[in-house]
């Protein structure tokens, strides 16, 4: 593979490599995040977690360039890039916010909630895709087979092959996405973004519609991520099980705002963690 550089375990792991600072996200009325600060240590794996609608989901997006939050700033600071990278800033009146594709080209790649593989395409060439974004083939040098483009294109193909090797995916390289179990298709999605290289991985709720076997197998690929290929990982996930077996750190939200921070035994015993849960508990039961 095109071995993953941009995170790769260094002697300044611990350092910060996402920072959030007062980052406030308000759909009319509705604020869904509220002046939430988070740093993220570049080689760790931190875990977001929360009651439905606490906000998880809003923050990935506003890391991601999909939503540009009103207030705060989310700096970015890879190890490989010269300085940091500001994905959004500015005042109240002019904010800028980096695009969902320039996110990914600065280093922060993602999965999804509701799996968003091509359907229609074999796991083979949703990876190669992506493979393929990084790279500069225009589309006249790939139609004119240019030297660099087939250098690059045999490039894409290793990188896939052994993207779909780690994730153990080979030997259905050639079945259709859509054609695959759920929890299959969980894996290619990672892997497929894995396959931009990045510094810093999000999960949206990876083990979401997995059996217990998929979670188990789920839990070795986030540390192997982790470990092997030195990628940072930001991790929503609800079951607390998987979240207390991978994570560093947790950060929990509810309503909008940070409610604690800390080693996952912390967190887990912590008053308004409990709280925060219980009373989301009694809401569902109340239905
Ligand atoms: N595009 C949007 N327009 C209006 N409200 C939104 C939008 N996106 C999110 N929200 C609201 O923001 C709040 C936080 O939603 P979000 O999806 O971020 O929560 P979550 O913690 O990811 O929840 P879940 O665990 O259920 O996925 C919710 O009240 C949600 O309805």
């Amino acid at each position: 593979m095109a071995t993953p550089t941009n995170g790769r375990a260094t002697t300044d792991d611990g350092k910060p490599l996402l920072t959030v600072r007062g980052v406030t996200l308000r759909f009319g009325g509705l604020t869904s995040l509220s002046d939430v600060d988070l740093t993220v240590a570049r080689g760790e794996i931190l875990a977001v977690i929360g009651p439905n609608g606490a906000g998880k989901t809003s923050l990935f997006n506003c890391l991601t360039g999909v939503y540009t939050p009103q207030e705060g700033t989310i700096e970015f600071a890879p190890p490989t890039a010269a300085g940091a990278v500001q994905l959004v800033s500015g005042s109240a009146r002019r904010r800028r916010s980096r695009k969902p594709h320039m996110v990914n080209q600065a280093g922060i790649a993602r999965t999804f909630q509701n799996i968003r593989l091509f359907a229609a395409l074999s796991a083979y060439e949703n990876v190669k895709v992506a493979a393929e974004t990084g790279q500069r083939t225009g589309p006249v040098g790939a139609m004119l087979h240019l030297p660099h483009a087939r250098a690059n294109d045999r490039r894409s193909d290793a990188t896939t092959e052994e993207l779909l090797d780690f994730v153990g995916l080979r030997p259905v390289a050639n079945e259709l996405a859509s054609s695959l179990p759920y929890g299959v298709q969980r894996r290619l999605e990672i892997a497929r973004a894995l396959a931009t290289d990045p510094a810093l991985l999000l999960l949206d709720e990876p083990a979401a519609g997995t059996n217990p076997t998929e979670k188990r197998e789920l839990e070795q690929l986030i540390r192997q991520i982790n470990r092997d290929l030195g990628v940072t990982v930001l991790l929503i996930e609800h079951d607390m099980r998987l979240v207390m077996s991978v994570a560093d750190r947790v950060t929990v939200l509810s309503f909008g705002k940070v409610i604690a921070h800390g080693r996952p035994a912390e967190v887990q015993r912590d008053p308004a963690v409990i709280e925060a849960y219980l009373g989301s508990a009694e809401a569902e039961g109340e239905r």
